[in-house]
């Protein structure tokens, strides 16, 4: 039995406009998907108690059998589980093992579908459980690779790199196309999360853009000026001017919100933020709900964020310098 863990993060700048090859930085946060992988004699069981379906708790077997715990539609299952049944299958095949069977259950303080990355901590950490169960130890490098190749089929052939190498690599990186390295020399960032309670589906909302995109050339522009914004907040991040970042955090909002991904609360949270003198903030992630990520030194934000209809958890969340590791 292996367990591995795998961080989450919040994007700094970039999202969406780095599945159209403009750069992104993204940072790993200290909230952590911890996978256990057990090898059994066939087929693939899942634990994964954080994953809740119409209120239901999931207890899954992958081989196609029924599943007594759940009385939900097979369809809206298999969904749920396709990031661990496409890690599983990574695992397999590099492994060599493609009949091995695993137990596998999924932990975690990331809350889904809000733009943290559980998905990409979940596939990351699967993958490294797994492999190593099978006594085969991959490189991050290995590990970022196979993972996006997951979130890449999981999101109906449209992602980036972005989520996965960070959570494998952990700190703050840099992602344009399949350019990724990671960011040195960058230990603290003093984030506060604000989360509405919801969710975004990543999938719709990255093909909602992507319809834009090739329908207006406002959404196209759009995109290229997001590029322009993280090739500016790059340049700034090694100087620690954190109200020269915050502003660039603000306008990258306000560009994710004519792509039409911010939401009601994702912008009245950003607004609360401001409001407190935050140096900038703006939603993380796919959007539609979710979090929102800050740059604020103080308590400030956090306090009015507490305070603030629809906000239903704040936090501070620490750069997580580690990405995956074994437990
Ligand atoms: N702890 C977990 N247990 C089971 N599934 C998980 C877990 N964390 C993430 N997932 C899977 O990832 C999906 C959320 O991924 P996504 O929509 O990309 O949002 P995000 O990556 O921002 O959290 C969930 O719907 C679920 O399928
Ligand atoms: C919108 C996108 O840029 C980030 C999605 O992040 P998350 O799954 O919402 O945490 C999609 C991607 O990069 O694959
Ligand atoms: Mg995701």
């Amino acid at each position: 039995m292996v367990t591995s863990s795998a961080p989450g993060k919040v994007y700094l700048f970039g999202e969406h406009a780095v599945v159209y090859g403009e750069p992104a930085v993204p940072c790993a946060i200290e909230r952590r998907v911890h996978v256990t992988a057990t090898e059994i004699d066939e087929g693939l069981r899942i634990h994964a108690n954080d994953l809740q379906l119409d209120g239901f708790t999931v207890e899954y077997s992958g081989d196609g059998e029924s599943h007594p715990d759940v009385d939900v539609a097979e369809s809206l299952v298999e969904a749920g589980m396709g990031y661990v049944n496409e890690a599983v299958a990574q695992a397999r095949d590099a492994a060599d093992a493609p009949e091995a069977g695993f137990e596998i259950s999924v932990e975690g303080d990331i809350p889904l579908g809000a733009g943290l990355g559980s998905s990409a901590a979940l596939v990351v950490a699967a993958i490294d459980a797994a492999t190593r169960e099978l006594g085969v130890e991959l490189s991050a490098i290995e590990i970022a690779d196979r993972a996006y190749q997951v979130e890449h089929a999981v999101q109906d052939g449209q992602a980036s790199r972005a989520d996965t190498f960070c959570s494998a690599m952990g700190g703050a990186v840099r992602v344009e196309g399949d350019d990724c390295r990671r960011l040195e020399g960058i230990d603290t960032l003093p984030f506060v999360i604000g989360y509405d309670g919801g969710a975004g589906d990543t999938g719709a909302l990255v093909a909602g853009v992507r319809d834009l995109r090739g329908k207006y050339d406002f959404a196209a522009d759009t995109v290229t000026a997001i590029g322009d914004i993280v090739r500016e907040g790059e340049s700034v991040l090694g100087t620690g001017d954190h109200e020269r970042l915050g502003e660039l955090m603000d306008f990258n909002h306000g560009l994710l919100s004519a792509l039409g991904v911010s939401s009601r609360t994702l912008d009245s949270m950003v607004w609360a933020a401001r409001d407190a003198d935050a140096h900038g903030a703006k939603l993380t992630g796919a959007g539609g709900g979710g979090c929102i990520v800050v740059l604020d030194e103080t308590d400030d934000a956090l306090t009015a964020l507490k305070y603030t209809p629809g906000c239903e958890d704040v936090f501070r969340a620490e750069l997580d310098t580690d990405g995956v590791r074994k437990e």
